[in-house]
């Protein structure tokens, strides 16, 4: 049995013989850019590799060391605007002068299961999962300050000028939704955060 994840369906899957009979969940995770999102779940997934993580869609270029399917799937536009036409993404969005969206399937299937399915995805996609799926929790990732922020991204190195110019000016939107969240965690120290993390996901 397929269970369809249409926009109104509730998240919670009927038990079968097939399927657990605890709800999945759908949790998200949003934040500036630079905050530390990515790697607050690379250090948690570190210590529990069966968190599952949904793999976005996106048309930006791979950076160094990034890897198809496991990372992000690299598209072209015109493969994301079929997919997009498709109904193939559970949301998108534009970010930066790009494309990124979570492909609907994987989420369906893990729910399903009854599992835990964390997006790690900006405050446009995330607002569509809060009008679609009430039941989702969002987690909002605060950087210490504005200028830890703007630190963090050009140590980063992984942007040029023009792209991080995109990303702060996004970044003044983003923190004035915090308050949308049903959680809010500081990324002040890394440690200190990923147990705050730990103890809503795990
Ligand atoms: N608590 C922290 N203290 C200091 N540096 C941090 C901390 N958390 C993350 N960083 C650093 O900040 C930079 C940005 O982190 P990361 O790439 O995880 O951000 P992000 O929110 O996932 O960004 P994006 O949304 O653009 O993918 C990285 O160089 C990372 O090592
Ligand atoms: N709406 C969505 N936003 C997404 C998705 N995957 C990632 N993101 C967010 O995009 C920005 C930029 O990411 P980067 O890897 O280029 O630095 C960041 O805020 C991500 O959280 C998605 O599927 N949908």
């Amino acid at each position: 049995m397929t269970q369809t994840l249409s926009p109104n369906a509730s998240l919670l899957p009927e038990a079968t013989s097939e399927h657990s009979t605890s709800p999945g969940r759908l949790v998200v995770l949003t934040g500036p850019s630079g905050v530390g999102k990515g790697t607050l779940l690379k250090r948690l997934r570190q210590q529990h590799p069966d968190l599952y993580l949904s793999t976005s869609a996106t048309t930006r270029a791979p950076r160094e060391g990034e890897e198809h399917g496991k990372d992000y799937y690299f598209v072209t536009r015109d493969r994301f605007e079929e997919m997009i036409a498709a109904g193939e993404l559970l949301e998108w969005a534009e970010f930066a002068g790009n494309y990124y969206g979570t492909p609907r399937q994987p989420v369906e299937v893990q729910i399903e299961r009854g599992n835990q399915v964390i997006l790690e995805i900006e405050l446009k996609g995330a607002r569509q999962v809060a009008q679609s799926f009430p039941e989702a929790f969002k987690i909002f990732i605060v950087p210490p300050s504005p200028e830890e922020l703007e630190r963090r991204i050009r140590d980063r190195g992984q942007d040029d000028e023009a792209a991080i110019t995109r990303r702060l000016a996004r970044s003044r939107v983003e923190l004035d939704a915090a308050d949308e969240f049903d959680l809010q965690i500081v990324n002040d120290n890394l440690e200190q955060a990923v147990a705050k993390l730990a103890d809503v996901l795990l």
